[in-house]
């Protein structure tokens, strides 16, 4: 394994190909990518490049086994997800090793996303059984209706590298849970910890073609337009980017697929004056900068009230200043690099946008090239004004922007001033201040009191550009199911001899 890499103590878990129709394969082409670690920059090891004519294989394939899986009863593909899952917990360790290598995030973080990953297959397994449909009480006399929920059908999942693991157990899990079979494309940039996971798939005795992983790097794009395209694929699910989320849905449209889609954040994040300052700093601090602030539900813009801002950015400050940055592996490192030179760039960017309208630096603000060219100092920014580039666009960094508000109405109208509405947060002892709030916000999620809102059992999920559709809790499983209404005519005559 590579520089300060500690080994896997499963080395059969480090996979270099594709999980096809339950074989490991390369590309046709016999083509490759490197894949690279972000704190290093050294090569972890290479995998397929695959393109289209690879994906219709493995799309062929999840349609191979669709027939049989749809049959199986959700007691049996509980029992696979719940094997599934305890293989999760089994090599918590040795996937936590992985994450770290080809994300970056510290191994405590790491170990904390297997866990967050695994739970999916533990409640979508809870979930399997449970997909009733209805009795209808019809309008038609001698009629009676009832509902089934059926699977969708083959789906193409597309996830991204900040959570090399979760992004697809949140896919997957509902997925088989309703009886769908799965292409799923993994992260150029971090696929092998969803190499791991179809290696652990197989090991629970999930059936050949239910789990496909494609991988690829350069022809993302190609493959992405493979599965959209495909009138085979029913269901197309993805998490990323507002722009890449709007090309797959317009690439969906030839064949009308069910969609869901999880896009970016600009989250607001607001501490009212009667806030508990403590609680309110720690649930900043777990939000802003969970990932190196790489996370679509991370705090973007920090809104205080003006009676709490000074003793508020100074009691931030100094908990960022406590942060200790480098390689995941390091013990006590809190933070570790972002994902490439782009992400740093653009974090880059949004300091000096708002240092030359006025921003004034309480932390960080520079590259840290010592430790390697994807590393960024975690940075806190007071005096934040609406004219500066961080409060529009996700900055998908550790920058903190402060802004100063005085009223509830204005707050609210600056917080729901962008068009997307993934996560929200404000910070109040007020119980009527938290409905009207909780109500105001244009997001999918409020956290209130809290930074963190992540939970399998909680539906995840935006609104307006953000994206739509509902992952993990209850609703999830609907994503990858139809209703099919039945109805029987000729039905409550009179009883037989009467
Ligand atoms: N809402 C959520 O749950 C959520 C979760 C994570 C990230 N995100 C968002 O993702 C963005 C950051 O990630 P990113 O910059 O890597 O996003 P991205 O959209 O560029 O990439 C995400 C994934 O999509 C794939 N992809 C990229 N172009 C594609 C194409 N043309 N066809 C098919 N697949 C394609 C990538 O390989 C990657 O696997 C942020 O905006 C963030 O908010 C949202
Ligand atoms: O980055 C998006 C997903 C983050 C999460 O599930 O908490």
């Amino acid at each position: 394994m590579g520089h300060g890499v500690p080994p896997l103590s499963d080395k059969s878990l480090l996979k270099s190909q594709a999980y096809v129709n339950g074989k490991w394969v390369d590309a046709k082409s016999g083509k490759t990518f490197e894949v690279t670690d972000p704190s290093t920059q050294k090569t972890i090891g290479t995998m397929p490049e695959m393109d289209a004519s690879d994906t219709q294989a493995a799309i062929d394939a999840a349609s191979a086994a669709l027939p049989s899986f749809r049959k199986t009863t959700g007691r049996e593909r509980a029992r696979m997800l719940r094997k599934w899952y305890q293989l999760m917990v089994d090599n918590a360790d040795d996937l936590a090793k992985l994450i770290t290598w080809e994300n970056g995030k510290p191994m405590a973080d790491a170990k904390g996303e297997v866990a967050y990953a695994a739970g999916f297959f533990e409640w979508f397994s809870e979930e399997a059984p449970r997909a009733y449909g209805d009795t209808i009480a019809a309008t038609i006399p001698g009629n009676r209706i009832f509902t089934i929920k059926q699977p969708v059908g083959v789906c193409g999942l597309i996830t991204p590298w900040n959570f090399p693991a979760a992004m697809i157990t949140r896919k997957i899990g509902p997925a088989l849970a309703a009886g769908c079979t799965v292409v799923a494309k993994s992260p150029g940039e971090t696929p092998f910890t969803a190499a791991a996971l179809a290696e652990l798939a197989h090991r629970a005795g999930i059936p050949a073609g239910v789990v496909n992983i494609v991988t690829a790097m350069k022809n993302t794009a190609e493959v992405g337009e493979t599965l959209t395209s495909s009138p085979i694929i029913k269901k197309v699910s993805f998490t990323g980017s507002t722009g890449v989320g709007k090309l797959l849905m317009k690439q969906s449209s030839g064949t009308l697929k069910k969609l869901s889609f999880e896009l970016g954040g600009n989250a607001p994040f607001i501490v009212f004056d009667d806030a508990d300052l403590d609680i309110a700093v720690a649930g900043a601090i777990a939000s802003k900068f969970r990932s190196s602030g790489q996370t679509c539900v991370c705090a973007n813009r920090l809104y205080i009230q003006s009676g709490i801002y000074d003793r508020f950015c100074d009691a931030f400050a100094e908990k960022v200043k406590g942060f200790k940055v480098g390689g995941g592996y390091d013990e006590g490192v809190t933070h570790g690099p972002l994902i490439h030179d782009r992400a740093v760039n653009k974090v880059a960017a949004h300091v000096k946008d708002a240092v030359e309208q006025g921003g004034k630096v309480l932390v960080g603000g520079q590259k840290m090239p010592d430790l390697g060219s994807n590393f960024f100092q975690p940075t806190v920014i007071r005096d934040m004004t609406s004219q500066m580039s961080l409060a529009h666009e996700e900055t998908f960094g550790p920058v903190a922007g402060l802004f100063k508000f005085d009223t509830e109405a204005e707050v609210v109208k600056q917080a729901n001033d962008t068009e997307v509405g993934l996560a929200g947060y404000f910070f109040s002892k007020d119980i009527q201040r938290c409905y009207r709030i909780a109500e105001a916000l244009e997001v999918g999620m409020v956290g209130i009191n809290t930074g963190l809102v992540s939970d399998a059992a909680a539906p995840f999920g935006g609104v307006k550009e953000s994206g739509f559709g509902r992952e993990g809790s209850k609703y999830g499983i609907d994503e990858y199911l139809t209703i099919k209404m039945v109805t029987m005519g000729g039905m409550g005559g009179e009883l037989q001899g009467s």
